[in-house]
């Protein structure tokens, strides 16, 4: 579905690729997770064809996105961190440019504005930073392409909207779109994802593995006490029957390896991993 091979890319003075690989072949809903600065927007970028590499070579869905075809986008469709504000309102745009995608429904745009309890009839402009997330994810969504990319989706969504936006993704995942959302609050997607790619700042590829696998090459162990906790542990964190820590080694049997946890292990500047 996505291969960068060798992927170079850096801003003037920048650098934020350095000869990155990574293959996305499966997974309906993968997590592209990573602290601040690692890269993700950047990486949407580039796998939307919205700008170059400066070396190697990327494929989304069989084709290069530098080349900006036409087919090529009536296959993906993308919500950008930034959300632009058109001079219109989202059922015009939604009716405008939702035909331009073959599986685009008007009822599943309407739905889903309903679920989020947002108006389509007000103009762009007059949202609110939440609502016009919520706008924007009803248009994405509604378009039904193969592949969704999603930049920080739960930005400024309150709790409710986070629990519509959780379930909508599974609907829209279950119907056959491959989504990919880009995030640092781990826990906001705990349980969702069924693939998780981790990059670290520099560009560094931690994590590229189907969730039901992650237990083949980690391990849990429970009720510790802090004394008792490994030093070789990635990751440890305190639970209400003990301290729980994460280890680089396989188990023995399948175990749900929570992300926080995960993510902490690889990428984290310290080992423990905050309640709050
Ligand atoms: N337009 C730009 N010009 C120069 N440097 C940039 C530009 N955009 C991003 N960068 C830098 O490139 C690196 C990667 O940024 P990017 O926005 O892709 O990270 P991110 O993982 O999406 O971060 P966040 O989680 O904060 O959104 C950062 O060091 C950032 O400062």
């Amino acid at each position: 579905m996505i291969q960068c091979k060798n992927l170079t890319f850096g801003y003037k003075k920048q650098p934020v690729y350095d000869n990155f690989n990574w293959n996305l072949t499966s997974g309906s809903i993968c997590g592209l997770l990573g602290p601040n600065g690692a890269g993700k927007t950047t990486l949407f970028k580039i796998l939307t064809g919205l700008m170059f590499q400066r070396g190697g070579e990327v494929s989304v869905l069989g084709h290069n996105p530098n080349k900006r075809e036409e087919n090529f986008y009536k296959k993906l469709t993308y919500v950008a961190e930034e959300l632009p504000c058109p001079n219109m309102s989202p059922r015009e745009y939604a009716s405008i440019c939702g035909p331009l995608y073959p599986n685009f429904s008007i009822e599943r745009f309407e739905e889903l504005c309903q679920s989020f309890e947002v108006n389509e009839n007000k103009d762009f402009s007059n949202y609110s930073a939440g609502d016009l997330r919520k706008a924007w994810l009803s248009i994405t969504l509604s378009c039904r392409t193969e592949l969704i990319l999603l930049d920080e989706p739960s930005k400024g969504l309150d709790i409710n909207a986070q629990t519509v936006l959780r379930k909508v993704l599974a609907e829209t995942a279950a119907d056959g779109s491959t989504i990919i959302l880009s995030t640092h609050h781990v826990r906001e997607v705990e349980g969702l994802l069924d693939y998780i790619t981790i990059i670290d700042r520099g560009g560094h590829l931690r994590l590229n593995a189907g969730i039901e696998n992650l237990y083949k090459e980690y391990s849990l162990i429970h009720s510790l006490t802090k004394e008792q906790i490994p030093t070789e542990s990635l990751a440890y964190q305190r639970r209400a029957t003990g301290w729980t820590a994460l280890l680089k080694e396989p188990s023995n049997s399948p175990q749900d390896i929570p992300l926080e946890l995960l993510f902490t292990g690889l990428c984290g500047k310290k080992k423990e991993v905050s309640n709050e």
